[in-house]
């Protein structure tokens, strides 16, 4: 399995009840870009990534990464595929350290037995020492090395955002699945996150298929957009494009203004 493959969603559908949640929806992450889901209240995104990060199954259409099949794999599998989801609430330990929640991220991804650890082998000590310089590492990358000591849940609001997109590149993201990452964010924070994200993407290689409201983020970051509208696929382009485009201001105005 290459984490570094290109994810590929082909003509997916979901339906609950009656609801077509999802309809022949098709949409590609080629590794190193940065792909934006948008599309208003109800379109479809969140169940989207749930297909793609194992929380929910399509009844119909394929998810690959790679060649990898990735439909009927538990998240926690896909995850270890390098798909990596950055949900909207942190899912962090509060007690402990920054550095702590991110060694304890990295400390998943090492292969010792507990019995090793206990008795402090070589080897142990030694991967512990990696798992921290990891763990530093992308801290710098994110911004937070002046806050590796602070306790996790005393930090503001948009620093424990950028510890749970930490986290996520610890446990081997590759892909990362930004689900309205800026949401409750300040101006100066929006900046910043937009800042590293494109820095993963263009020094690390990382690709993000980003679901965000904010128009002028989705501007900024994106390579390709896909807009969805009651589960189907209603345009997709340069960011520029599809903004201007008359169904995509129909969906989300109700009416396409008349200097469109
Ligand atoms: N578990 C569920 N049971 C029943 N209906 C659901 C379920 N999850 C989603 N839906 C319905 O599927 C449709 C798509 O919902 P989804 O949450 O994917 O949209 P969304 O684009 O993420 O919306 P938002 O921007 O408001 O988060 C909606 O009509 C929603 O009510």
């Amino acid at each position: 399995m290459n984490p570094s493959a290109t994810l590929s969603i082909e003509s997916i559908s979901v339906s609950f009840g009656g609801v077509h949640a999802l309809q022949d929806v098709s949409l590609t992450l080629e590794p190193g870009s940065i792909v934006g889901l948008i599309g208003p209240n109800g379109a479809g995104k969140s169940t989207l990534l749930n297909c793609i990060s194992g929380i929910s199954r399509p009844g119909a259409g394929t998810i690959r990464l790679g060649e990898t099949n990735l439909i009927g794999r538990r998240p926690d599998q896909i995850a270890g595929f390098g798909l990596g989801r950055v949900f909207q609430h942190p899912q962090l330990i509060p007690e402990l350290s920054v550095l702590e929640n991110l060694m304890v991220a990295n400390h998943r991804t090492l292969r010792y037995s507990v019995l090793a650890e206990m008795i402090g082998l070589p080897g142990v000590r030694r991967a512990e020492a990696e798992a921290r310089h990891a763990a530093m590492q992308v801290a710098a990358r994110v911004g937070l090395s002046p806050s590796l000591g602070m306790v996790t849940g005393s930090l503001p609001y948009g620093h424990r955002k950028l510890l749970e997109l930490a986290r996520v590149i610890l446990m081997g993201a590759r892909h990362l699945l930004l689900d309205e990452p800026i949401a409750g964010l300040n101006d100066a924070e929006i900046d910043h996150l937009g800042h590293v994200v494109l820095d993963l993407q263009r020094e690390q290689g990382l690709s993000v298929l980003l679901v965000e409201h904010n128009m002028g983020l989705v501007r900024r970051l994106c390579n390709h957009v896909v807009v969805l509208d009651a589960g189907r696929v209603i345009a997709e382009g340069t960011a520029d494009s599809v903004l201007s485009d008359p169904r995509v201001l129909l969906a989300y105005l109700g009416e396409v203004p008349a200097d469109a």
